[in-house]
């Protein structure tokens, strides 16, 4: 059996606004906007993953919080999850990205209505719609 990596990424949902981040690379994402995150290293935790993929990427601490539901196989030997991230130190800033952009609940609807996300992440839309509708509360 291949050994599965896992590719982390964080959904960060402030005042009812998720994080986004814009894709330049490769050219068929190219523009394209994702969920911030990237590869575990081998024997590396998804949390711990996620924690070095948005200080390297956005310049922020973050908390690790739950995993959304839904995970994509990218290929047969690399699976895509999702963690709750909240933000505790810094402001992000697009280091390796092409922008960022925090997108209310209308605004990623339209996103994935005018095919402007990376395609896997599109299995996150409906949970990511009812964490956008969330009351925000002690966390
Ligand atoms: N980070 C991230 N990658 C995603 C998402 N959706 C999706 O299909 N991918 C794919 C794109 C890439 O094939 C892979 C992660 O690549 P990456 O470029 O972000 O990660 P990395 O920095 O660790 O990888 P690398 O440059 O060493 O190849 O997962 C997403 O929401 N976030």
């Amino acid at each position: 059996m291949t050994a599965r990596r896992v590719v982390v990424a964080g959904a960060i949902v402030a005042d009812r606004r998720l994080l986004l981040a814009q894709r330049g690379y490769p050219a068929e994402v190219d523009g394209l906007w994702e969920l911030p995150g990237g590869k575990a290293e081998l024997g590396e935790s998804p949390e711990s993953a996620l924690r070095r993929e948005l200080r390297e990427e956005l310049g922020v601490e973050v908390r690790v919080g739950t995993a959304l539901r839904e995970s994509v196989a990218l290929r047969h030997d690399l699976v895509l999850v999702a963690l709750r991230a909240y933000i505790e130190d810094g402001s992000p800033r697009a280091v390796e990205h092409r922008a960022l952009r925090w997108v209310d609940a209308d605004e990623l609807r339209s996103l994935h209505a005018e095919g402007s996300l990376v395609p896997a992440d599109t299995a996150w839309v409906p949970e990511l719609l009812v964490d956008l509708a969330r009351r925000p509360g002690p966390s």
